[in-house]
């Protein structure tokens, strides 16, 4: 408002103050409003301006503007905001309007121009006896201050303090490019979120959905798979548990990852029936996304939809009441907050650089850890987002913003326009997917995302009752001395690792000569595949170190070795017409692991593994458990004749 049109404040304060140019003792404060937010009480700016001893009091800054050169003219003081801003000022009223009656300004001309060159004459300066408020009693403008201010929050009160002065100022103003910062401010001052309560305005203008299903608001669900995603079969599973009835949902699918079709299929042949309508468009439709996410505001403006609901494909809504919670949160943006699990990689930005991209902001770490919850307006969020009908009386949404991706076009298009948008971390609603890594080339990808997507593997591939086997009060299964016996992986694990290795097929001829070994012989040879030929040696070692590790620490007390070291990590197979047993031998490791792939007497008949010296053998063997024992000298063992059908198991010779 500095520039063209402040004219116009001054003259509409002057008119106003003519009621009161005669008194002497009326103090009027002045602000701009849209940029400013007061947090403090009338009383104390009362208290504050008394003591600065002045008739009129105008808010200070670092950086002379509009006319720069006029800086040599202030006069001299120590503080770093030495020039005036005209956002705010106070003063008693006579004094005001006569100031602001000296000269007529016109209601192009800029205010700030104008106020300055009145504080710049001394004898006017002396005569209402001006001050700039140099230690940000009153006002604090935010504009290149960001680093002399910090947020203190406590139990009643959150405020600013002014750093550098020991202050905390009452007006906070977010003049110039400090814009952002002020959102980021007015998430917690006057009244807005504070230490004992949390978020005091989450409950704020909430709206209640009817009572009855048949009366809820429509809304046009987007959903969008533009790249290839890891744990797309549990994406769409959540967007189906939603909690929101279907009719009143207007499904748009988009896809363009050809080796998603399958899912996206199997998702929209049901989604059919249930929802309202269904618009698909697929990768044989040759539409880039940009271009979707058009017809996908297109379809919410033709199906009339109260609200429009994005989710991209890397998004799991874990939390099925979301819908209806961020409706209910009734803003016109507002986003879930979603991030990787164990990552700060999230679907908002606390801050922005001066360029527009990401800034980490003070506090970005508390919110997307969650300890800090309520509904922050920021200035960037992507992924997963409501948008209310509202909305678009004034506003559309821009993917397609000069040369920046649709995400940052988005926000950057909003920002532009001054619209605000939220995130909102209330309750937990999902988890962001990593899809950078995925390789679609790969058999079943999705077991190779174990470093990425850690959490979400272990929802598809470790045995429901893995995490039990750490618990202190658990005793680890003894079935034979020494060889200890416990739950690693899903039954999806097992049957994905055969098809993975089966799919490669080049199993080793079981003669002693063996070219992927560094002395090319193998002494006690088996029918195999390992895993560096498949490429999920990485995956491979990181289970062991993630999941294996903590029990060998448990069991064989006192040996640590992290990460487990381990050259042979295979596949056997054990066929009657192949290989059907596996000699006594000792294993060239400190501990080996025998992982069972398959199940005896379903899928074969015999086998196991027979420890020599205590005459035990393990024959029940048991999917996805894993057995554990020394490899040398007290365990000399054997693979135990397979008598029908093929046996599967997974074996590492750890610590060699
Ligand atoms: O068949 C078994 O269970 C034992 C396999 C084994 O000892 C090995 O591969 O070294
Ligand atoms: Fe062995």
């Amino acid at each position: 408002m500095h520039s063209t049109g402040g004219g116009y404040k001054v003259n509409l304060l002057k008119e106003e103050l003519q009621k009161y140019k005669d008194d002497e003792n009326k103090i009027i404060m002045f602000t701009d409003s849209y940029d400013v937010i007061i947090n403090g009480a009338m009383k104390n700016i009362i208290y504050r301006f008394k003591q600065l001893e002045a008739r009129i009091v105008f808010s200070a800054e670092s950086t002379c503007w509009p006319d720069e050169s006029l800086a040599e003219s202030y006069p001299a003081t120590e503080s770093k905001y030495k020039y005036l801003n005209s956002g705010g000022y106070i003063g008693y009223a006579a004094d005001l309007y006569n100031l602001l009656s000296t000269a007529p300004i016109a209601n192009k001309d800029d205010d700030q121009l104008f106020l300055t060159k009145l504080f710049l004459k001394t004898e006017i300066r002396e005569k209402y006896r001006i001050k700039l408020d140099y230690k940000s009693s009153i006002f604090q403008n935010l504009y290149n201050a960001l680093d002399d201010i910090e947020m203190r929050l406590d139990d009643v009160f959150s405020y600013t303090e002014n750093n550098k002065y020991g202050t905390i100022p009452i007006v906070i103003h977010g003049n110039g490019r400090s814009k952002f910062a002020l959102s980021t401010v007015g998430n917690y001052i006057a009244n807005s979120w504070n230490e004992a309560q949390g978020c005091l305005v989450c409950s704020e203008n909430r709206l209640q959905l009817p009572k009855d299903e048949d009366d809820y608001p429509e809304v046009l669900l987007a959903v969008f798979v533009s790249v290839p995603t890891p744990f797309i079969e549990e994406f769409f599973q959540k967007i189906e548990n939603l909690d929101y009835p279907k009719k009143k949902i207007h499904l748009f699918m988009y896809n363009m990852v050809p080796y998603h079709s399958e899912e996206v299929d199997k998702f929209t042949s049901i989604a059919f029936e249930k929802y309202s309508s269904l618009k698909k468009i697929l990768p044989s439709d040759k539409i880039g996304e940009a271009e979707a996410r058009k017809l996908a505001l297109k379809q919410w403006k033709v199906k009339k939809c109260d609200y429009y609901f994005n989710v991209d494909s890397y998004v799991h809504i874990d939390n099925s009441e979301t819908l209806k919670r961020l409706i209910e949160q009734n803003r016109q943006i507002l986003a879930p907050m979603v991030v990787r699990p164990y990552k700060a990689w999230s679907n908002f930005w606390g801050a922005l650089t001066k360029e527009g991209y990401y800034q980490r902001s003070f506090d970005y770490m508390s919110i997307g850890y969650g300890d800090r919850r309520g509904v922050w307006n920021v200035p960037y969020i992507s992924s997963a987002y409501l948008l209310n009908s509202t909305l678009l009386k004034k506003h559309k949404p821009n993917y397609e913003l000069d040369d920046l991706d649709v995400d940052m076009s988005f926000s950057k298009n909003f920002r532009d326009q001054g619209v605000f948008m939220y995130v909102d971390n209330t309750v937990e609603y999902g988890h962001l997917i990593d899809p950078y890594s995925f390789d679609v080339k790969r058999k079943h990808p999705d077991m190779y995302e174990l470093i990425n997507n850690r959490y979400d593997w272990e929802q598809r591939y470790l045995h429901p009752e893995y995490m039990k086997n750490l618990d202190p009060n658990t005793t680890i299964a003894q079935p034979c001395p020494d060889v200890y016996w416990f739950p690693v992986t899903s039954p999806r694990f097992w049957k994905e690792l055969i098809e993975i290795v089966e799919n490669f097929g080049e199993w080793s001829d079981g003669s002693n000569k063996d070219e992927r070994l560094p002395g090319g012989y193998e002494n006690v040879p088996t029918r195999d595949i390992h895993m560096n030929q498949v490429g999920y040696e990485r995956s491979w070692l990181e289970l062991l170190q993630q999941y294996v590790r903590p029990i060998q620490e448990k069991v064989f007390i006192g040996y640590f070795h992290d990460p487990p070291r381990s050259l042979m990590n295979f596949v056997v197979r054990y066929r009657p017409d192949e290989q059907p047993l596996l000699r006594p031998h000792h294993d060239s490791s400190t501990y080996t692991v025998n992982l069972a792939l398959n199940r005896p007497k379903i899928d074969y008949e015999g086998g196991g593994c027979k420890f020599i010296r205590y005459n035990c053998s393990v024959e029940n063997t048991k999917i996805g458990w894993m057995l554990m024992h020394p490899g040398r000298l007290t365990h000399y063992h054997e693979g135990l004749l397979v008598t029908k059908g093929t046996r599967y198991i997974m074996i590492s010779f750890v610590d060699p």
